[in-house]
């Protein structure tokens, strides 16, 4: 996360943005880093998405919606399976799964991480093929490790010494041998916040480098000989826009590979970076494009396997939300509009923390405009709140709409295809609003709404 998603704001009443927000020339604009490639103003106001206007979605689908452009879900997965070549690109499950996304990211090449048993059945109900599929989990079940086993998932991350001894047993058992990599905590501080950072050292996930646990995990395993040891991964963390921590952890884990040659004698073939890199948000994001992600990437693994006297093994990453994230956009109707006196103005639409939790959860920054019309009205600093029980249930921290922003109105909120509904909630039973592709001129449900009747059906009485 950004310095500027600390969430600070300006000590004076009436002026209560962050320090980066400024007022825009026109608050009808779209910058292009925020929307989906299709995603434009029609001439009457109104924006369009794949060539369909949103009042046609609106009529169809309702809100709030998911409106997933499909092309540009497509461009993304073909600009990183294309920058970073040789290299296998496993697009990250639980940004977003559905099986309709499954079967994109197979038309267009990818591979797949998942991490529970749940997204495992997801991707194997689309047919995705199961060689290409890496599984990921601090805590895999007995009853998940053996579905992987039998369905030959094509790389397990092991991530503790319980899971290893655990998958040596079933694959004896079964008498198979599957491929593996050793997640390894490479304890970098990567510059996000607390909650999705994952490579200092106090924290749940791999085994820890400096402590000797990696090493002692790699060695358990080439030494016992059961499952096939095909090399070390390393994930720092998610919105992440500063290549300087995949260099750190490119050195740590390639130094423990060469520990590993020297210690046993096995140069291992793969090295998994992960995912991590970083979306726009707000105007104040600058993402790096895929193209030059890749050619840092592959320039810090070439000096670094020199540097360690290693032949450059065969990479892979896992980005998440830098392939649907900015693909996709909610869309919202406004219900209320509040404005407590001198202090902000507050847009209440008929969502929530229960289609986007970010903000609740990490103070994260989204940003928003209105949809259904452009406006000649001043722009006015708001805030977009849901309908829930929750003064924190917020959408859209700070944003400037149009100052005649009237209930009926509909807001449009950009960045929402990673997290947003893979992390949605029933709180407040309020049923899940569905995701939409739109694509040359046609919209097709992918994700249906869910209905009171789905919400009561789990409620055996
Ligand atoms: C192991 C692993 N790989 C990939 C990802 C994808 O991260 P992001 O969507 O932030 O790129 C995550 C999530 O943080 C992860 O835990
Ligand atoms: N869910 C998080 C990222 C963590 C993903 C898994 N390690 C987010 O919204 O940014």
């Amino acid at each position: 996360m950004r310095a500027h998603e600390a969430g600070a704001l300006h000590g004076d009443l009436g002026s209560r943005g962050p320090a980066w927000l400024r007022t825009p020339e026109d608050v009808n604009a779209l910058v292009p880093q925020l929307w989906p490639r299709t995603v434009s103003r029609t001439e009457a106001g109104s924006l369009q998405v794949g060539g369909v206007g949103i009042a046609d979605l609106v009529a169809e689908h309702g809100t709030p919606a998911y409106f997933l452009d499909e092309d540009d879900l497509r461009a993304r997965c073909q600009e990183f399976a294309a920058s970073f070549g040789d290299a296998d690109v496993y697009y990250a499950g639980k940004s977003f799964l559905c099986k309709a996304v499954v079967k994109i990211v197979h038309e267009e090449g990818l591979f797949l991480d998942v991490c529970t048993g749940g997204e495992l059945a997801v991707a194997l109900a689309a047919g995705f093929p199961a060689e290409k599929i890496g599984f990921h989990g601090n805590n895999k079940s007995p009853r998940e490790l053996e579905r992987a086993l039998d369905a030959g998932v094509g790389r397990i991350v092991v991530d503790s010494f319980d899971e290893i001894a655990r998958l040596t047993d079933l694959s004896e058992k079964k008498n198979k041998r599957p491929k593996v990599l050793v997640r390894v905590t490479v304890g970098v501080e990567a510059h996000t916040h607390e909650f999705i950072a994952t490579a200092h050292e106090d924290q749940k996930f791999g085994f820890s480098l400096a402590g000797g646990a990696a090493f002692a995990a790699a060695a358990r395993i080439i030494d016992d000989g059961v499952l096939d040891l095909r090399g070390l991964h390393s994930h720092i963390g998610s919105q992440i826009f500063d290549t300087s921590g995949f260099e750190v952890a490119a050195r740590r884990v390639l130094e423990l590979q060469a520990q590993i040659r020297d210690a046993r004698g096995v140069e291992l073939e793969e090295l998994d970076l992960g995912g991590g890199f970083g979306i726009a948000y707000t105007t104040q994001d600058d993402p790096q494009a895929a193209g030059d992600l890749a050619k840092r990437i592959n320039k810090i693994v070439e000096s670094e396997c020199e540097l360690a006297n290693l032949r450059k093994p065969k990479l892979s990453i896992e980005p998440g939300r830098a392939i649907v994230g900015p693909a996709v956009f909610t869309l919202y109707e406004v219900g209320t509009v509040k404005d407590v006196d001198g202090i902000r103005t507050y847009v209440s639409v008929d969502g929530g923390m229960s289609d986007n939790i970010r903000t609740a959860l990490y103070d994260a920054s989204y940003s928003a405009t209105m949809a259904n019309r452009a406006s000649s009205a001043e722009p006015m600093l708001a805030r977009v709140v849901g309908k829930h029980c929750e003064s924190g249930d917020i959408v859209v921290k700070d944003e400037f709409l149009p100052a005649d922003v009237q209930p009926g109105d509909l807001i449009a909120v950009p960045g929402t295809g990673a997290y947003c509904r893979s992390m949605a909630s029933n709180y407040n039973h309020v049923p899940r609003p569905p995701v939409v592709a739109v694509r040359d001129g046609a919209s097709r449900v992918i994700v249906r709404r869910e209905t009171e009747d789905d919400l009561l059906a789990l409620d055996v009485g």
